[in-house]
């Protein structure tokens, strides 16, 4: 059985009858332009956004969830992240146990192991760079290990070494059985830890599959406007604009 079953969602003019599945284990790119639609997706998908259609999470339609929950069983980071107090970092990263009305020292310590926080547990989160805080923001939401963890672009402020040490932490957190879906900019490393790929294209789900059935040349030439070279034997697979 799918881990979560979209159906036909539809919020006009935003999204347009997206359907698709994912199975627990998987780890699924939303890929597109922006204005595409990848954000609303991800709302849709966490219950922030009203929209029309069906949306199934471990067989039962998602909005018959209790909020409680749908709260510990769908987490979300968003684009964005801010907060109108200057909390601490464990602050931040404890929010993420709300839903369980707890404060699991172990989970905390994981999630911030996970994304390499630690060090500065005790630090405000304002007075951090953009790349540390961002990484705080996902540590909030892996300490409330939910099944579904939903990233609006995890890696976009982080630097290459941060960037990777972020993948292979959601990869292996889709490992362990939970499933994973995150919008990403980055194809060749949507390409490299991916298991499925999702390109919208003017709220519309262009294609879905693997990154070798969705990352073909034509296809980004159309999508982005520009010409696209993919190579996806290379290693890393390296997909750039001509
Ligand atoms: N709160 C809102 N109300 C109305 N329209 C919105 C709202 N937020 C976004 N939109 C519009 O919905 C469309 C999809 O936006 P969305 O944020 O989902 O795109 P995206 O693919 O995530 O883009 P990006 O790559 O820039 O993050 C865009 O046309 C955008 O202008």
């Amino acid at each position: 059985m799918a881990l979560i079953d979209v159906r036909g969602l539809d919020l006009p003019p935003r999204l347009a009858g997206v359907s698709f599945s994912l199975e627990a284990g998987e780890m699924l790119g939303v890929i597109g332009p922006n204005g595409s639609g990848k954000s609303t997706l991800l709302h849709c998908l966490a219950g922030l956004l009203p929209c029309r259609g069906g949306i199934d999470f471990d067989g039962r339609p998602a909005d018959a969830l209790p909020p409680r929950q749908r709260a510990r069983s769908i987490g979300l980071l968003p684009q964005t992240c801010d907060s109108a107090w200057s909390l601490s970092v464990e602050d931040v990263v404890a929010l993420g146990r709300l839903p369980w009305d707890d404060r699991d020292e172990g989970a905390m310590r994981l999630a911030m192991q996970q994304t390499g926080v630690e060090a500065f547990r005790h630090r405000k989160v304002d007075h951090l760079s953009g790349g540390e805080r961002a990484r705080v923001w996902l540590a909030r939401v892996l300490a409330g290990r939910p099944r579904l963890l939903l990233a609006d672009e995890p890696i976009a402020s982080l630097d290459l070494y941060h960037q990777r040490s972020v993948m292979e932490t959601l990869r292996r957190y889709a490992d362990a059985g939970n499933g994973v879906v995150i919008a990403i900019h980055d194809f060749s490393l949507a390409a490299r830890y991916c298991d499925r790929l999702c390109l919208m294209h003017g709220g519309r789900l262009d294609a879905f599959g693997t990154p070798a059935e969705v990352l073909t040349e034509n296809r980004l030439t159309r999508v982005f406007r520009v010409p696209v070279h993919v190579d996806l034997a290379a290693r890393p697979p390296v997909i750039t604009t001509q």
